[in-house]
């Protein structure tokens, strides 16, 4: 028997207040999962990123009422322990590899619980094996983006992107041609996730997104 399909209200609205991020996630999900988007300003959480990410996905799912996507996305100082950067704090380290990290959440609703979608190696042994089981040929090659901090190179119209340089990777990010950084980049690792939750999970939406959403999307920004 075929398993029952989840109906969501509407699409997904996925939440940010920054239009790079919006870009690259446009990109890399392309048609396969609906979602329109809105700029909310939701207060920036402190504590493990998953957990801020959660309870952003819950504050968005309130205001939006209803499916939401969340996405927060750190890069972390190995000398530092995983802290999130400081990059003048890093100079007088000599360690300076890094990590990006990149954790969707997905709430179906205002009094959902959330899933968390992780651009990084699973930490448990439960957590790897149901991954495992479900994206095997993702998994393969699952893991954070390493990297090393470098002077900074390439335009600097997105955060950190001129002095990240990804493992294996004579260009930092900034310097990549938009496509490349999108095929490796800890918001694909992510996203992959995402896209194959939603292929599992085969959400049905009782209305989709028309021009007019689209169209409010862009003037937001
Ligand atoms: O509204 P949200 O979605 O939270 O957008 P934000 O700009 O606050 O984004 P984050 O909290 O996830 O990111 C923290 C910082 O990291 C930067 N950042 C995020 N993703 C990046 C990427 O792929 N490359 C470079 N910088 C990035 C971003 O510009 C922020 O300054
Ligand atoms: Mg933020």
């Amino acid at each position: 028997m075929a398993a029952a399909r989840v109906v969501l209200p509407q699409p997904v609205t996925f939440v940010t207040g920054n239009a790079k991020k919006l870009e690259e996630v446009r990109a890399i999900l392309g048609q396969s999962v609906p979602f329109r988007s809105i700029k909310l300003d939701l207060p920036e959480l402190q504590g493990e990123p998953e957990d801020i990410s959660k309870e952003k996905a819950r504050l968005a799912a309130k205001e939006v009422n209803g499916p939401v996507l969340v996405e927060d996305t750190c890069l972390c100082f190995n000398a530092l322990e995983g802290l999130p950067g400081l990059n003048n704090l890093l100079m007088a380290y000599e360690d300076k590899s890094a990590y990006a990290l990149c954790v969707f959440s997905l709430t179906i609703g205002p009094n959902e619980e959330p899933i968390t979608f992780l651009g990084k190696t699973p930490r448990h042994e439960e957590e790897f094996a149901y991954i495992n089981s479900r994206f095997d040929d993702i998994l393969r090659s699952w893991k954070e983006v390493k990297g090393k901090i470098v002077s900074a190179r390439g335009p600097n119209d997105f955060g950190w992107d001129p002095i990240f340089e990804p493992d294996g990777y004579d260009q930092t990010y900034a310097e990549m041609h938009k496509e490349e950084k999108n095929k490796i980049s800890h918001r694909y690792k992510a996203l992959a996730l995402v896209k194959s939750h939603f292929a599992d999970a085969g959400y049905t939406f009782q209305t989709s997104p028309s021009n007019r959403d689209l169209f409010q999307v862009a003037k937001s920004f």
